[in-house]
């Protein structure tokens, strides 16, 4: 027996997931009891590909692909929510199972076709589509067995933290940076996706489905790029001990999914601190198991084929409903959260309430208050980890 494959898409996901079938066919048969074979690609631009096999059909034609009779799974590593949410449709309408690494369309119209799957009796893979090759949806479907999921923090993409580390550490212009992403594979189609936090706002709106049974809603979501981050931003806080990460954040309080993607400085001693390069990293908070973080390559050609084989391997698994959103005493607590106050004007903003703990340099205060901070302001920085840590300086004026 055979498991028939098209897959959608031979950019840089589409060639990791046929090189990765090819080479680990073995052991793929073994887990499988069936061998894996790519019968067809599909592409735009057919003048720019040649097919990898003489078996294989490669075109630019949908129609062609969904007239085959022998295709069991149609993957989907292509561009946008046009036209890969109809040819998912059309897939499973055909009883075929499906697989997508495509955030951008699976962040806004999963709930079409895992409501279609359910009548079709087939699955939807998605795995691909949150943090590359960090296995996080079966991760939280396994946790999500016992647990209530109270918060999840992390960097979700891989191409702004790539950016973030490159102008740190080797002193790149933030263009440069971004063009070496893009030759490694690491961004969008279009990059202002990534750098401006759209790509893991999506991821975030995947997750709080699967958690919360529900997406935040985008007019309340807080969603903050990194491109007007200066090299010379990075290097002051860096030399006071804090690294800009791009941090996604979700959390369920007051009946309704908190959402917030924004650049924040870390402390030294946050786990955050040490995520490098393409990496992501996810911090999950939970009522019985406590914290567990899990961190890996958070894009490019292998992690996120890797991906989309873990999903192959658990095509037969049901799709059910995992949330438990009751809140609990928990949830009411207003904790305290600490922020960078920068420049002089930062500081007239105070909230009320707000507590000026330190000056940690000319013009730049660490400040706590209660709760989030209204003040959406680019001289506002939250910081995560031990600001006990941070060396205060004489008052210079
Ligand atoms: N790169 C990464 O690290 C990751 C990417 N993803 C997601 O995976 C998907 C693919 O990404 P990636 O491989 O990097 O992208 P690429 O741009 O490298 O490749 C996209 C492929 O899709 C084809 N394609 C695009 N639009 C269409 C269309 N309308 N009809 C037919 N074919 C089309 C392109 O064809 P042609 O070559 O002819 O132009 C190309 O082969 C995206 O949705 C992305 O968000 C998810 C996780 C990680
Ligand atoms: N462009 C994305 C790719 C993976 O999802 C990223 O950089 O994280």
């Amino acid at each position: 027996m055979t498991i028939n494959i098209a897959l959608l898409g031979y950019g840089t996901v589409g060639k990791g997931v046929y090189r990765t079938i090819q080479q680990h066919q073995g052991r793929l048969q073994k887990l499988l009891g069936e061998e894996i074979k790519v019968v067809a690609i599909l592409v735009r631009d057919i003048k720019k590909h040649t097919a990898p096999d003489q078996s294989v059909i490669l075109t630019n034609q949908y129609e062609e692909i969904q007239q085959l009779e022998n295709v069991d799974v149609v993957i989907d590593a292509i561009v946008g929510i046009e036209p890969a949410v109809t040819y998912l449709q059309n897939a499973i309408e055909k009883g075929r199972h499906v697989i997508t690494a495509n955030k951008e369309m699976f962040a806004e119209k999963s709930h079409i076709l895992r409501e279609l799957a359910k009548k079709y009796h087939v699955s939807v893979g998605y795995e691909a589509t949150v943090a590359g090759g960090i296995p996080i949806i079966q991760t939280l479907k396994k946790l999500l067995n016992a647990n209530k999921v109270t918060k999840v923090e992390g960097i979700l993409n891989g191409t702004s933290n790539f950016i973030l580390t490159k102008m740190r550490e080797e002193q790149l212009s933030f263009d440069n940076a971004l063009a070496l992403a893009q030759e490694l594979g690491y961004a969008e189609a279009d990059p202002t996706n990534d750098i401006e936090g759209f790509d893991a706002y999506y991821k975030a709106s995947i997750l709080s489905e699967l958690i919360y049974g529900e997406k935040p809603k985008s007019e309340q979501v807080e969603r903050r790029g990194i491109a007007s981050i200066a090299k010379s931003d990075i290097t002051f806080f860096n030399e006071l001990g804090l690294r800009y990460k791009h941090v996604a954040t979700i959390e369920y309080a007051q009946s309704h999914v908190k959402c917030a993607v924004r650049p924040v400085l870390v402390e030294s001693n946050h786990p955050l601190y040490q995520v490098e390069d393409v990496q992501n990293a996810i911090h999950i908070e939970a009522d019985i198991v406590g914290s567990i973080s899990l961190q890996g390559p958070g894009a490019g050609m292998y992690p996120t084929a890797s991906a989309i084989i873990e999903d192959l391997i658990h095509l037969k698994e049901e799709d059910r409903d995992y949330t438990f959103n009751e809140e609990s005493a928990l949830d009411q607590q207003s904790v305290k959260t600490s922020w960078i106050a920068y420049g002089r004007s930062a500081l007239l903003q105070l909230p009320e309430g707000a507590e000026i703990m330190k000056m940690i340099a000319n013009d730049t205060w660490v400040v706590e208050i209660e709760g989030d901070l209204s003040i959406k302001d680019a001289s506002f920085i939250e910081i995560l980890g031990d600001t006990t840590r941070l060396k205060e300086v004489k008052k210079i004026h």
